[in-house]
């Protein structure tokens, strides 16, 4: 069993409890349903944009604690001032050490900044969930669904007023997974069985990934001129999480690094 695997167990449980504490009815009359969602897309694409997708993430699988004690609030904030086009938060909590509770605080915080709930989406109810809390993107991951489930999860996505990020890790995943309701297309350098990170996955999918799709490179991204080498084969979406957690002040690491690129890319 690898870590999605484990991921996905625990999640399928998780989900179960929440449905019983929490019914769709509920979710469905919270103040953030009937909220519009912002795009992503047009957030990534603008121009002027950074491209950063700067991601609250106090732990994780491959890396343990990471910044267990940092504020959703402050460090979300921070990162939007320092000029990230998007947020991630991750709602995780047994993996991850994240929740809702930093989403809504995201939130909060951010009214003009889009959001990514990221966390392992199984079932419909997560999607209803997503919208109440106010996220403006969800995340799908190739290799914990069937294409199908894939399908019908962005379909749903795109009916609730969400955009979708489809995460990869190959080209088999891709051809199989791709959709009419996916907006981003996500390239995961982080190979899940050993947890190391390589770019080059990125640069070998780029040309891949049909052009009407944001391209986004995921994972193991901590310096300016990767970015600037990504930018030049398509790319326009970076997520960073561990990079910015681990330093004394993420946000002040988003600022920075987004002048780097302005000065290598500009
Ligand atoms: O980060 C992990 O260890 C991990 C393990 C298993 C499944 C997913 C995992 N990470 C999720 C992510 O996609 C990253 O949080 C995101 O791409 C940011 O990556 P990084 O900048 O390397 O923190």
């Amino acid at each position: 069993m690898n870590i999605l695997d484990k991921i996905i167990a625990k999640k399928r449980e998780e989900v179960a409890e929440a449905k019983a504490s929490r019914s769709v009815a509920e979710l469905e009359r919270m103040a953030g349903f009937g909220r519009k969602p912002l795009s992503s897309f047009d957030s990534l694409s603008k121009a002027g944009a950074s491209g950063i997708i700067a991601e609250f993430k106090r732990r994780s699988p491959s890396k343990g604690d990471i910044n267990v004690t940092a504020s959703a609030t402050e460090v979300t904030s921070g990162y939007s001032a320092a000029g990230a086009s998007v947020l991630s938060v991750l709602t995780d909590e047994s993996f991850f050490g994240g929740g809702l509770p930093y989403m809504r605080e995201a939130r909060a915080a951010n009214p003009n900044t889009p959001i990514l709930r990221k966390d392992f989406m199984i079932d419909e109810y997560q999607f209803i969930e997503a919208k109440a809390e106010g996220a403006d993107l969800v995340l799908l991951i190739a290799a914990a669904l069937k294409p199908e489930e894939t399908k019908e999860f962005a379909r749903f996505t795109q009916s609730l007023g969400m955009q979708v990020l489809l995460e990869v890790h190959n080209a088999q995943e891709l051809d199989a997974h791709l959709n009419e309701y996916v907006n981003l297309v996500g390239v995961n350098n982080r190979d899940l069985t050993t947890f190391t990170t390589s770019v080059q996955t990125s640069y070998d999918l780029a040309e891949r990934i049909p052009n009407e799709f944001l391209k986004v490179s995921e994972s193991g991204i901590n310096d300016a001129s990767t970015i600037a080498g990504l930018k030049e084969v398509g790319y326009q979406g970076f997520l960073i999480g561990e990079y910015f957690m681990r330093q004394p002040n993420p946000a002040e690491a988003c600022d920075k690094l987004i002048q780097d690129v302005n000065s290598i890319t500009v």
